[in-house]
């Protein structure tokens, strides 16, 4: 039931994205890593003319070599009658997909900036400036940040009218959601742009103000640390909190899987920045338990340990 239902998204994402026009036909990627890559997919099956950049060379060897696998895995689903449509549909989207290690050079043919480099507000800055100063002026730019202000990021660049977030969900090409956020000089025009996109790459698009994590991570981020805190004081093994909220309550994880599959340092990285903006807000106090386990490096599934142990890949 639970493959008929994940078959069911991927093929009307799909036919959704080969539907929709928008008025975007190129689009930059920077950051390579586990978001990147999955938005560089969902682009170029759409349709899209992909630059993919990320610092490192290996990171884009990677993503290319996982994108291929992801986009066999729609191909087999979609064309499971017709094989060799399954073929030129992974070759064709493939080949819309350049790399790149240089975000200055790759900024200068896109219509859309998507950046998706590490969750670092000085990181982000130095970035957008440089490519303010070279990205054509129709060029929108965009961060799919988890948790740092849209209107913090982009107080360095000119274009503020052009400037929102396109906040994506892990794993981008499964996950159906896409929030679009409006930063306070984000233009109409910008907006309307953006949910065109986000439509026209197969995701439903709901509206959010700049607020700290948005929609779904003000109530997520929250409710895995309400997990945490759970466990840490041994009211219910680790095993049992999942076990709950996966069958009293139908979610896909439990809390603590799902910090694993998010990444401990992720999570603890979006407590302690909304921690130090709201010091009184007691949902977003630090815990010494998650404080722990990313000390020790227990990071979850990219680290081979979490809340659970894992086989490294
Ligand atoms: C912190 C950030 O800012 C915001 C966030 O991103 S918060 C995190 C949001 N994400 C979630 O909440 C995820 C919750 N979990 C889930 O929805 C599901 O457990 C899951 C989709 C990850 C896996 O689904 P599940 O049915 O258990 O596993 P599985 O059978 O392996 O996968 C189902 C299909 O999804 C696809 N899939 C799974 N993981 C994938 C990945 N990493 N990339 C691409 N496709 C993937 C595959 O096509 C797979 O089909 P297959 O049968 O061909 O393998
Ligand atoms: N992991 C999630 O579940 C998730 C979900 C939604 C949003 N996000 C957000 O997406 C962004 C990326 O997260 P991720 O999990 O993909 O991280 P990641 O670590 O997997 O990938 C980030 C990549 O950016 C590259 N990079 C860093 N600085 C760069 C620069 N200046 N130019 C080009 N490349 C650079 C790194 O080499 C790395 O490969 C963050 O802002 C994060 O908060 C993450």
């Amino acid at each position: 039931m639970k493959k008929m239902v994940q078959f069911g998204v991927i093929a009307r994402n799909f036919s959704n994205s080969s539907a929709m026009q928008s008025a975007i036909k190129n689009i930059t990627v920077i950051g390579g890593g586990l978001m990147g890559s999955g938005i560089a997919q969902v682009s170029a099956q759409a349709g899209q003319n992909v630059t993919l950049v990320d610092l490192s060379p290996e990171v884009l060897a990677k993503s290319q070599k996982s994108i291929g696998a992801n986009l066999g895995r729609v191909a087999k689903k979609v064309y499971k009658d017709k094989p060799q449509d399954g073929e030129k549909f992974v070759a064709e989207s493939m080949a819309r997909i350049k790399t790149s290690t240089d975000p200055a050079a790759a900024a200068k043919s896109a219509d859309l900036v998507v950046e998706a480099i590490v969750e670092n507000m000085g990181v982000k800055h130095k970035l957008f400036k440089q490519l303010d100063a070279v990205a054509p002026e129709h060029t929108i730019f965009a961060s799919n940040t988890s948790s740092l202000s849209i209107n913090e990021i982009c107080s360095v660049v000119k274009r503020k009218d052009r400037f929102g977030g396109l906040h994506f969900f892990n794993p981008v090409p499964v996950m159906r959601l896409l929030e679009v956020v409006r930063g306070a000089e984000t233009s109409d025009a910008t907006y309307k742009t953006m949910m065109e996109w986000g439509k026209a790459v197969g995701k439903t698009c709901i509206t959010c103000k700049d607020t700290p994590g948005f929609v779904v991570n003000r109530l997520l981020v929250p409710y895995i640390c309400e997990a945490i805190r759970l466990y840490e004081r041994g009211d219910a093994s680790a095993r049992d909190i999942d076990t709950a909220m996966k069958l009293g309550a139908g979610y896909p994880m439990g809390p603590l899987e799902l910090a694993d599959y998010v990444g401990l340092d992720t999570n603890k990285f979006i407590l302690d920045g909304w921690h130090n903006k709201y010091p009184d807000q007691p949902l977003f106090k630090p815990i010494p338990l998650l404080n722990k386990l990313v000390s020790e490096g227990k990071l979850g599934v990219k680290a081979g340990e979490g809340f659970y142990k894992y086989e490294k890949k």
